[in-house]
This record gives structure tokens, sequence and C-alpha cells, in this order.
């Protein structure tokens, strides 16, 4: 593994309870036990053999001394040091083809382990997201939700497949050294522990140093990604404000402390790393010079000694390279942990599982509804309606009155606190979710257009519709005429973001999506953004030709648009405050007419 020293731990990669995420992170690789038995197994054999060479080696130059001390003939040197080798080399080459295969073994499988890993955390995310209610979304920015299948995943998958198996054969790699050490010579083994000691502490000390300059760097890169961000992704608003000068002085105090910042890491990448590594080799010396001395005496001999300063060498890298590791654990740990709290997110309460076949006529029922986005807080509190089959009902009032709330609950994109909502005699919930919406078509002011053909964007609720069921119902809504007049027609491709056609042509493409499923009930959020007249006429004409034979729901910003309706709900702090036809409302002289007069009067 190449360890990054730069993976510095922030408070936020520090679990909270790594014990049980570890106990949860095991259980699910349990279900790929025997692969992780073969790799265990293949790591062990695999280190064993790594441990056998510098036996073997030290064996050869054993062997090679005493034929060079013995003495041998000049012409039968050569035939003799063949005949001492023979058995050393083949040892060596054994011990190192046994130590590459099984290790080729293990981290094979380690990265199909590994990979399967991330996917059983991306299938259970991604069924969760479905399944997880509105009220998570709220509360949890995009951002946070992505960086959950991606950050996070991805620390899990690296330590599985790199930093964990890395720990586990560094543990096995020490122990075999340090048994065969110890077997060899315990005075020269005790040397090598009091060597390795004092190079661990001193690593422990200059790295504490290094992480200061990465913990910095760090942070210097937050702060600078986040004020890029203000200058490019939030450009027009910077414009609108005469901003720019301001901002670019900030950015560049930006630019400059992570330059200073990531100096200081570099240069403790380049300086103290190899510092740490020259401190390392403190051992080796040692090791060789005592080593040396006791040869000397022929306490040991020669093959002892050389084996002993490949056994430090052997050691030297695992011992450093565990600390990162642990460290790099710890964080993906947090990562698991974090995943893992996803996956606990309470759900949608799961659906009855009967159909909502029964939705046909449109009959829409509130009644004695109580619902608050948050605990404690109500902002529905006795809501009662009910709207007969093919009636269309505005609902009118001042912003965050609760008109979408409304709205959200027909759909049930949230659960009631108290009471039902009934159509044609079923409560919603005891309907399947899908079933309900594919019966409620909506057209909304933010007209959700997605990356694809014109064609696939009317037929997104009913993807099997065919060119022509497309065309009639583009037809229908008013904008066949300006789809055509595009240079591919249907098939033009629209961009996500920015589809390349104006806010009133979107919405009619919405209308036209909506003619196509045939929904029995409709919801509308009339367009307030600015579109030309002759557009806003083409969309009323669709919208109206929408509603036909369907009771219909329009939220309405345009007082004048609705006068025809058959009932008009004006809705305030979450409660129908007044209700009637037009007439009977203008009669009341209450607060609708209030809001017609005061539209009148800007208009
Ligand atoms: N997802 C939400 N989480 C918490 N509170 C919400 C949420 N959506 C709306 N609210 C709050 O509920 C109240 C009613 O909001 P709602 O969107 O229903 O009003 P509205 O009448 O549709 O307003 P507008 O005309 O501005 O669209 C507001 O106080 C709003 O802040």
């Amino acid at each position: 593994m190449t360890n990054n020293p730069q993976d510095t731990l922030r408070n936020e990669d520090l679990p909270q309870n790594t014990l049980a995420t570890l106990r949860r992170l095991l259980h699910r690789l349990g279900r790929q036990k025997r692969k992780l038995a073969v790799i265990l197994i293949s790591t062990l054999f695999s280190c064993a053999a790594y441990a056998l060479l510098p036996l073997a080696v030290g064996r050869g130059i054993d062997a090679l001394a005493q034929l060079i001390q013995t003495g041998v003939p000049a012409g039968e040197f050569w035939t003799a040091a063949v005949s001492a080798l023979k058995i050393p080399v083949l040892m060596i080459a054994a011990a190192a083809l046994t130590s590459s295969l099984f290790s080729y073994l293990q981290q094979f499988l380690i990265a199909s382990v590994g990979e399967q890993l991330t996917l059983s955390f991306r299938q259970d995310i991604s069924a969760k997201l479905n399944r997880l209610p509105l009220r998570y979304y709220d509360a949890h920015k995009t951002g946070e939700i992505m960086s959950r299948v991606t950050n996070d995943l991805e620390k899990v998958s690296a330590i599985m497949q790199e930093g964990l198996p890395q720990l586990i054969a560094s543990l096995f790699t020490i122990l075999f050294a340090v048994l065969v050490m110890i077997k060899l010579n315990l005075l020269l083994f005790g040397v090598v522990l009091v060597s390795l000691a004092v190079s661990m502490a001193a690593t422990g000390y200059v790295s504490k140093l290094a992480q200061r300059a990465y913990g910095e760097n760090l942070a210097s890169m937050g702060a600078l990604t986040g004020k890029l961000e203000e200058l490019y992704a939030g450009n027009r608003v910077v414009k609108i404000f005469n901003l720019q000068a301001v901002l670019t002085a900030e950015t560049e105090v930006q630019i400059e402390r992570q330059f200073r910042a990531q100096r200081n890491a570099q240069f403790a990448d380049f300086v103290i790393y190899p510092a740490i590594r020259a401190l390392g080799q403190l051992g080796f010396i040692a090791t060789a010079v005592i080593g040396g001395g006791l040869a000397f005496n022929g306490v040991i001999t020669l093959g002892t000694v050389q084996a002993f300063v490949q056994y430090v060498n052997q050691i030297a890298e695992p011992v450093t390279e565990t600390a990162y590791v642990i460290t790099s654990l710890q964080a993906a740990i947090a990562g698991a942990e974090r995943v893992f709290a996803l996956l606990d997110e309470p759900e949608e309460i799961p659906d009855a599982g009967k159909g909502a076949e029964a939705i046909t006529a449109g009959h829409v029922q509130f009644k004695h509804v109580r619902f608050g986005y948050r605990p404690g807080s109500t902002l529905i509190h006795d809501l009662n309606l009910e709207v007969r089959p093919n009636q269309q009902v505005a609902i009118v009032g001042p912003t965050g009155g609760g008109k979408t709330t409304l709205v959200n609950l027909l759909m049930r994109f949230y659960e009631l606190n108290g009471g039902t909502i009934a159509i044609d005699g079923q409560s919603i919930t005891t309907m399947g979710r899908q079933a309900l919406r594919r019966r409620i078509g909506m057209v909304l002011q933010d007209t959700w257009l997605f990356a694809g053909t014109i064609a696939e964007n009317i037929a997104y609720g009913k993807r099997d519709a065919s060119r022509q069921e497309i065309e009639a119902a583009a037809k229908a809504a008013c904008c066949d005429h300006f789809i055509r007049t595009l240079p591919q027609g249907y098939d033009t491709v629209l961009s996500g973001e920015n589809p390349g056609i104006s806010q009133g042509q979107m919405q009619l493409l919405t209308i036209a999506r909506a003619m196509l499923t045939n929904p029995a009930i409709l919801i509308l959020d009339e367009a307030t953004s600015s579109v030309d007249t002759r557009t806003e006429m083409e969309i009323q004409k669709a919208m109206a030709r929408l509603m036909q034979d369907k009771t219909s729901f329009v939220i309405a910003h345009r007082l004048s648009t609705i006068q025809n309706a058959d009932q008009i709900l004006v809705v305030r702090d979450g409660d129908i405050v007044e209700r009637g036809n037009h007439r009977e409302l203008m009669a009341l002289n209450g607060f609708y007419t209030a809001l017609v007069n005061s539209q009148y009067a800007e208009g």
C-alpha cells in the first residue's frame, strides 16, 4: 500500500463507536466467509515463506564461508560451491515463489471481496434512499447524502482493499520475523527491539509535527474551495452586487494561506519523512555492528548476522506503516459509521400493498387533518375538505400559508399526524404510494426536465408511450408547434440544468407530460415566473384542456384565472380561513376580497 501521510484525521474522521461499527462491518463481510478464510490462509503462507528468505540466504552465506575457510583445490571450487549452495538456492527460490503466489492469491481475492462489499453497500443505500421519507431530504443537504455514497464508501473500500490486508500482512510479517529472531539469538533480538523502540518514538514525535502541517493544509484547502465556489457558482450574484474586487481579494488571501500550508505539508513529505526513514536505519546499523562483533567472536555465524539485518529491514516498514494504516482505518470506520447511520434512518411507513386502481372518479375528502413538518409544531390543525369528482379547486393565500403542504399531503409525501385523506372513499394510507401517485398528475412551477430528448421528457410518466401518443399530448398542450421549430424536433436533447428552451416552453412540456398519463386528479401550480403574454395564454389554454373531466387542485397566484373555480380555498397559517366560489367569497368581503383588491391595485 502506498500510504498517504497527508490522510490526516479531522474530528469528523474519528469514529464515535469503533467497536460497534467494526462488528457491523465484519458481520457484513461475513457474507464472504469462504473468501476471507482463503485470504487469511494465503496471507499466513505468504508471510511465513517471506520470513524464510533471510534464513535461506544466511544458510547460503554460511555454506560459502565454510567452503572458503576449509579451502578447496583451485580447479574444484565451482563444483564445490554449486553443491554447497544447491539447497539454499532452492530454498530461496521456493520461498520467494511461494510468497509471491500466495500474495497474488490474497490480492486477487481481496479486490473481489472489497468490490463486493462496496456493491452491497451501494445497493443497500440506493434502496434505502428510495424508502426514506421526504422529511429526511428536508433535513439533509444533497451534498451530504452524496458524500455518503461516494467519499465515505470509497474510504471503506480503500481500507478493505489496501489497508486491512496490509495491516494483517504487516502483523504476520512482524510476528514471524520476531519468532525467528528470538530463535536465532536473543541478545541480538534485544538490540533490534531497543533500536526499533527509539526510532518509533522519534517517528511518533516527528509525525505529530507533520500531522499539524497536513491538518492546516486540509483546512486551508476547504476554505479555498468554499471561496471559489462562492466566486464561480454564485458568479451572477457576485456581478449583480459588484463584489468581484472584494471577493477576488478575499480569494487571494485564501490562495496565499493555502500556498503556505501546502508548502509546509510538502516540506513534511519530502524532508521529514526521509529523515524518519533514516532514523529507522538506526536498527539496521546497530544490528550490523553488534552482530558483526558477535560473529567475530564466534557466538553466531555470519549468515545469522545477515539474516538479522534482513529481518530488521523486513519489519521496519510494517512497523511504520501500521501507524498510517491505523489512522486511515479510523477514517474508514468513521465513514462506515456514517453509512450505517444512513442505513439506520427511519423509513417511510411500508405500503399497505393494495393498489389504487379504485381511484377512478377522483372524489377527495380531507377529514380532521392535522399535520406539522417538525415534531411539536403543528401547521395544519383541523382541516376538512370535500372535493367532488371533476370539480376544480383553487387554493390561494399568502406565501408560506400552507398551499403546497396540502398538495404534499394529498400526494402522501408526508404522513399525517391525525385525521384521514380519502380518495373515492378509500384512505390513501391503504393504497400503494406508487399507485396513488400514478393516478395524480402534477404540473409544478419547478419544471422538472431531465437530461434526454423532448420526446423522452414528455413520456417520463408513461415510458412505453408511442410517438403518436407523445405528439398528440404535445398538440393538446400547445407545444407541438414550438417543438417542430427546433432543429431536431422531438429528438432535441435537453440537458438537465440548462435546457436551452424558455421557462414557459418548459411548463408546456410538463403539461404535455401530464396529458399523456391521463390522471384522475390533477395538481397544477400556476406559473408566477414572467412568461410573455402569448405563452401565458397558451399555458392557460393547455391547462384548461388538461383539467377537463378531472378533479383538479390549482395553486393560484393570479386570482384573475380562478374566478370560475368550483371552490376557492383561502389558506392561511395552515388553516382554510375562507371557502366558497368567487362570488360567495367576494360577498364575504374578507381576506379573499382583500387579496383580489390588492392584486388589482398592483396589476
Ligand atoms: N419541508 C419543509 N420542512 C419544514 N417546514 C416546511 C417545509 N415546507 C414548508 N414548510 C413550512 O410550512 C409552512 C407552509 O409552507 P408551504 O410551502 O405549504 O406554503 P405555501 O402557501 O405553498 O407558500 P408559497 O406560496 O410561498 O409557495 C411555511 O411556514 C414553510 O416554512
